[in-house]
């Protein structure tokens, strides 16, 4: 489902910047069907408030983030078919890169006009537990007034200073995927002005696997 030409651009560029952007990813048939899911499932209040953290850590931050979230848990014929282009593009990273992810976790998101998700890192160092970060977007025909942009930074080098220049800004435009290592770039939403849907996904190693 991914052509080899997609796989060759975010292999040669994580290989080589730890990041990447591809537009015109999903289709847009797809991406349509993925919003349907999407949609679906907000209509039926699946989604909850996202917090920051993990279990025992979780808390509710409104001040850091304040989307609504909904985890993909392959329910129907959509999902399937998302999770097999998964498997299908984390087995060719691996393939290439050698990171040795096993696993991943998807989840939808939307964001409401006047909602945003500052600046953070989503793996923290030496975790290795997310390996690299995902984002799928699903709004058609997006425009810069709307806002909402992905705001991608620098590597943050060891004892380094953080630097708040950001490396892109990324409109969430419909098909486009931007993928990067997760425990190196910082990276925030910036406040959208309409609604704006996307998948994020997290290609991980499952504890107890981690290779040495
Ligand atoms: O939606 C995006 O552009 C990024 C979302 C994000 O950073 C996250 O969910 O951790
Ligand atoms: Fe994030």
């Amino acid at each position: 489902m991914v052509s080899q030409k997609d796989i060759d651009q975010i292999c040669t560029d994580l290989y080589q910047s730890g990041w990447t952007v591809v537009e015109n990813f999903l289709s847009a048939a797809f991406v349509d069907l993925m919003r349907q899911d999407l949609m679906a499932l907000d209509r039926q209040e699946k989604f909850h408030k996202a917090g920051i953290g993990r279990e025992l850590d979780f808390v509710r931050r409104e001040d850091i983030r304040s989307d609504r979230i909904c985890w993909l848990e392959n329910i129907n014929e959509t999902q399937n078919l998302f999770m097999q282009m998964l498997d299908q593009l984390m087995t060719a990273v691996n393939r290439r890169l050698f990171l040795g992810m096993n696993h991943y976790e998807a989840m939808y998101a939307i964001y409401e006009p006047g909602q945003f998700y500052k600046k953070h890192v989503d793996s923290f160092k030496g975790q290795r537990n997310r390996i690299m970060t995902l984002v799928f977007y699903l709004n058609p025909d997006w425009t810069q007034d709307q806002g909402g942009e992905l705001l991608l930074y620098p590597e943050v080098s060891e004892g380094g200073l953080e630097n708040n220049e950001p490396i892109i800004t990324l409109p969430p435009k419909a098909g486009t995927v931007a993928a990067f290592l997760s425990e190196d770039f910082p990276h925030e939403v910036l406040t959208t002005h309409d609604i704006r849907y996307s998948i994020a996904v997290w290609f991980r190693i499952r504890e107890g696997e981690i290779p040495l």
